[in-house]
């Protein structure tokens, strides 16, 4: 059973609309801005590479949404302009970290402290659905799509296959304890579709204030939180390079639409090649393919006007009607094991 489109997500604007533009989809569609991606920015570093590629990718893409970036007040002045002539929605968040005691020694780099803040973007209530990707991932397919999933759930892709199939595997990330209950399936938190929504904030603090920091910080802690609601999609929204090595047989990278360069060594603007796996014939095939991306300036954004192509949006239309709850979590979610 196909889910119903995403009333309510994609809509039109103004109760002022005509009945006929407010009957015509595209019309519709045309006249909602309450969608767009959403990403997190910290510190003077060159994450801000990764953010830009990431805006260069959604043009390429031919996304109709707007890139948001959350961003820490330690983020440059002059990387807050270069985000905004490459089309970015700059919004300056206040950090956010857990209560009980911390040490950097909890985490698994240390660095994942801040990603606590990332809490923050359930306040964007201006946005009525969004895609968060971490700044270290790339599009390279449109998944404007994920927009018209059902409401009410947490989508994101499982971290490692094993967590959909119960096989063994020691790649599978441990479950703090201190959380409760393991989730049947941990995903991955650097992609995720969610409705920003101020009751739902206001308990992520509260329930913040009272949960030990662990060691993937606001990845477990989402894990914890939404673990009624989440729903997984299938791996080509967010390829782990990991996946590559784990579990090769059931993935396809030609065929991945949304990549994220997240393990060690594999950041494309500090990529050498040294780290373990990273000499790898499809990790230097991926990175080149993000340099293009971030060298190409024939996507340097240019006031574009509305970036709405009635073509896409129909597409879109069908790519979330092929959801449904029963098959988003078996056959999409893995690539069939002949598809190696
Ligand atoms: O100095 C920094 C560090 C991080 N980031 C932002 O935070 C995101 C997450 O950091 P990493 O990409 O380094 O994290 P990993 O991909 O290694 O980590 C995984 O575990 C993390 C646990 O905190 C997060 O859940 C993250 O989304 C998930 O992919 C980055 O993409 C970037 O958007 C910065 O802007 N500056
Ligand atoms: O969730 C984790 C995390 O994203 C790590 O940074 C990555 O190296 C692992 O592969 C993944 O399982």
């Amino acid at each position: 059973m196909a889910p119903e489109l995403v009333s309510g997500t994609i809509k039109a604007s103004t109760s002022t609309s005509s009945s006929s533009s407010a009957q015509n989809g595209v019309e519709s569609r045309r006249s909602s801005i309450s969608c767009a991606y959403v990403t997190f920015l910290a510190g003077n570093g060159d994450y801000v590479k990764g953010v830009v590629g990431l805006a260069k990718g959604l043009i390429k893409a031919k996304s109709m949404y707007p890139l948001v970036v959350a961003i820490l007040p330690d983020v440059p002045e002059e990387h807050r302009q270069l985000l905004r002539r490459h089309g970015c929605i700059v919004r300056e968040i206040e950090p956010l970290a857990p209560s009980l005691q911390s040490t950097s020694d909890k985490y698994a780099r240390s660095y994942y402290v801040l990603n606590y803040s990332k809490l923050r973007i359930w306040q964007f209530v201006e946005f009525s659905k969004m895609v968060y990707l971490d700044g270290d991932m790339q599009v390279f397919d449109n998944i404007d799509h994920l927009f018209e999933l059902p409401d009410k759930y947490f989508y994101a892709v499982a971290d490692c296959i094993c967590d959909m199939y119960g096989e063994p595997c020691p790649e599978v990330l441990p479950w703090p304890k201190e959380l409760g209950p393991r989730p049947s399936i941990y995903f991955n938190a650097g992609m995720f579709v969610f409705q920003p929504n101020l009751s739902i904030y206001v308990r992520l603090l509260n329930t913040l204030k009272v949960t030990p920091p662990t060691q993937f910080a606001e990845q477990d802690f989402l894990n914890m939180f939404f673990k009624d609601m989440y729903k997984p999609i299938p791996y080509a929204y967010n390829l782990l390079l990991a996946m590559l090595w784990r579990h090769p047989e059931k993935i396809e990278v030609n065929k991945a639409k949304a990549v994220h360069y997240c393990s060690p060594g594999a950041k494309p603007w500090k990529y050498t090649g040294k780290e373990e796996h990273m000499d790898r014939e499809d990790i230097k095939m991926l990175v080149k393919k993000w340099w293009d991306i971030y060298n190409d300036q024939t996507l340097d954004y240019k006031a574009q006007g509305s970036r709405v192509d009635p073509g896409q949006v129909e597409a879109n239309r069908l790519m979330a009607a092929a959801f449904s709850d029963t098959n988003i979590s078996t056959s999409l979610c893995v690539a069939s094991p002949s598809a190696a």
